[in-house]
């Protein structure tokens, strides 16, 4: 048993092993993949984040997400741990957080009731649905609030069979993993 900040840290590390043409490869398979999905397709209301230098790019699925005419919230953070989320469009304009993150300046709050799909950041996962995230605890504050379908995205390096690192008893579950595929290079 290790602790979450030395999987976080290899979890971090494991991204960080991706050239720009396969983190391309990975935000057109994971549109590719969640989009498939029924729960995206019957979703109106979607809640993604938008990434930060490390993570899966979420780009593309924000793009496609629009494009298909569906109501794209994503989160700020508040005083004490919490998340709101916000509406945004094509034309949304974003401030970098003092800690390091873009978010949407204006919009619509959304209720966590009105939100029909959750894409979950995170860093390390099981197949079952325990989750790493950054450690701010956000998520797994604002997400027993939810009662939508809570997918996630991973590469297959941060995906275990049982968790190598401690359950709290705050830890959220979600619904899905979707791993990518490590394509073969061919240039
Ligand atoms: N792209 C993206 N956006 C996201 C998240 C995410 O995981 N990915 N979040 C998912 O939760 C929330 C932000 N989570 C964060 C978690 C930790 C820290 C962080 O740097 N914490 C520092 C300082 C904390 C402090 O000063 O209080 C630290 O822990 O050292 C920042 C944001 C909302 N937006
Ligand atoms: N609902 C909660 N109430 C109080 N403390 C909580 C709650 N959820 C999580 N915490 C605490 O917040 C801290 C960070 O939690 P954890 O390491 O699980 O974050 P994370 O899942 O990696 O981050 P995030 O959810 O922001 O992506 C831990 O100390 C945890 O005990």
């Amino acid at each position: 048993m290790t602790t979450k900040q030395i999987v976080r840290e290899q979890a971090l590390a494991n991204l960080a092993d991706f050239s720009d043409k396969q983190r391309a490869q990975f935000m057109q398979q994971t549109v590719a993949k969640i989009t498939a999905l029924p729960a995206w397709q019957a979703a109106q209301v979607i809640a993604l984040t938008l990434s930060q230098e490390k993570e899966l790019p979420t780009d593309l699925l924000i793009q496609t997400a629009l494009l298909q005419h569906k109501t794209v919230v994503l989160p700020r953070v508040l005083p004490k741990k919490q998340m709101v989320f916000m509406t945004i469009t094509q034309d949304t304009s974003y401030e970098k957080h003092k800690f390091g993150m873009l978010e949407p300046v204006g919009g619509r709050v959304v209720t966590p009731s009105e939100i029909d799909f959750v894409l979950v950041p995170g860093l390390a996962f099981t197949t079952d649905g325990q989750r790493i995230g950054f450690g701010g605890g956000y998520y797994d504050r604002w997400l027993p609030q939810v009662a939508a379908p809570k997918i996630a995205v991973s590469i297959t390096a941060n995906v275990f069979s049982q968790p190598t690192w401690p359950i709290e008893t705050t830890d959220q579950i979600i619904d899905q993993v979707i791993v990518l595929d490590e394509e073969i290079d061919n240039e």
